[in-house]
């Protein structure tokens, strides 16, 4: 593999999100921060059961070839890759690891261009606006409804005791659409989110898988969810009910246990968080934080270790995943897979590729959502949580730029 050359100086680019191509942007954003990269220096692709190690050795060799000048130093600046990666072992969706030509990126005070080979000019457009309505998919509610009933059947005979079920909601983006402007839609509506744009996977994450820098970690998991109330009243009794409530602290405890597990593991000084309500615009979750010292691993060898947690998949690991696949029936792709960023340290940012889509090059759309059932779960109300879990990157899709402010 040719070396790759990588400089990174201070630089105030503007809007981050229109230095990105329309038809493939590349963008990790968390409110007014991240970064956005145009072009592809390098594309490395993998699959299987071991995608995960065999990325992390690749990108090993990619970062310790690469002669890197960074003026900046921050997280995000130097040599970075943006990668997004299969939910299921046995998926034929490819995972990737994408080196940009050019990253732009912010966080907080600094700014910053970083160039991987020639330095070019940099060419910003305007996001240019796209409006796609989805419809059923796959898995229409009512085949959702029976899966949810299955599945609590099924941990009723004991064949596991959480498993994570999703449904699909399709829609196609015109010819030449311009896939930024989703992506404008879901920072201005979810700041504190992990907006994501990587490969045609494209949503808004509330959950951190890994987040490191210099060997310091931190995880958020999320299992437990409620409907936002319609009055502050009304909201609090629900985040206090979701917090107190047998169900979802059973179905919470499952996820938080199954990354600390493995955490610990790497790290014998995690610690994690009291399970608390985490208020999102249009729902609670349960979350549980999880930080720690995890040396000089790379955050792809942990990825490897850490997905799928039960958030996702289920517990036990092994029988939830064979449950989804037979009640499901249909590939996830890269929904539920990690997506984020890697730098030359292996530190980065990974989150789960929740709330979002999967645009293919020929401009279909599938968008995902799930839920966990454990021993008790309604139907009807596992239903309704997928519908809340949906809106996101529906009305992202229907009304990407409702009055378009200055952080795209
Ligand atoms: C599976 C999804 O979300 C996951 C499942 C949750 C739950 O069951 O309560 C909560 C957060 C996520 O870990 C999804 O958004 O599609």
């Amino acid at each position: 593999m040719p070396s790759l050359r990588v400089r990174t100086e201070r630089a105030e680019p503007g809007r981050l999100l229109q230095h990105a191509d329309p038809r493939a942007p590349l963008a990790i954003r968390r409110g007014a921060d991240g970064v956005v990269g145009r072009g592809e220096a390098m594309r490395l692709e993998f699959r299987g059961p071991t995608r995960f190690t065999d990325a992390a050795d690749a990108w090993r060799q990619v970062a310790r070839d690469a002669v890197v000048d960074d003026a900046v130093g921050v997280p995000g600046t130097g040599l970075i890759a943006f990668g997004a990666f299969a939910f299921d072992d046995a998926s034929t969706a490819t995972s990737v690891l994408i080196v940009p030509k050019v990253v732009v990126g912010r966080r907080g005070d600094d700014a910053w261009i970083t160039w991987i080979g020639d330095e070019g000019v940099l060419h910003p457009t305007a996001v240019e606006e796209v409006r796609v309505e989805l419809t059923d998919g796959a898995i229409d509610p009512a085949r959702y409804r029976a899966m949810v009933v299955e599945a609590t059947e099924r941990i009723r005979a004991g064949e596991a005791e959480k498993v994570v079920v999703a449904r699909d909601r399709v829609g196609r983006l015109p010819q030449g659409g311009d896939v930024r402007s989703v992506a404008v839609g879901l920072v201005q509506r979810y700041p504190d989110a992990v907006t994501y744009a990587v490969d045609g996977v494209i949503g808004a994450s509330p959950e951190t898988l890994i987040a490191a820098h210099r060997g310091h970690f931190f995880s958020r998991v999320l299992a437990g969810t409620a409907a936002r109330g319609a009055t502050p009243a009304l909201d609090a009794e629900i985040a206090e009910a979701l917090a107190s409530g047998d169900k979802d602290l059973r179905e919470h405890r499952y996820a938080a246990d199954s990354a600390l597990e493995v955490l610990l593991a790497l790290a014998p000084d995690a610690r994690a968080s009291e399970p608390f309500p985490l208020r999102l615009p249009n729902l609670w979750h349960l979350a549980t934080d999880i930080s720690g010292t995890l040396g000089d691993r790379s955050t792809l060898d942990v990825l490897a270790l850490l997905h799928p947690t039960a958030a996702v998949a289920g517990t036990p690991r092994a029988a939830s995943l064979a449950l989804i696949r037979e009640l499901e029936g249909v590939d996830r792709g890269r929904y539920a897979g990690p997506v984020g960023w890697i730098d030359g340290e292996g530190g980065g940012e990974w989150v789960i590729a929740l709330r979002g889509a999967e645009i293919a090059p020929d401009g279909s759309i599938r968008a995902f959502a799930g839920a966990g059932i454990v021993a008790g779960s309604d139907a009807d109300a596992e239903l309704a949580e997928t519908a809340v879990k949906l809106r996101p990157i529906t009305d992202a899709l229907a009304d990407p730029l409702p009055g378009a402010g200055p952080v795209s």
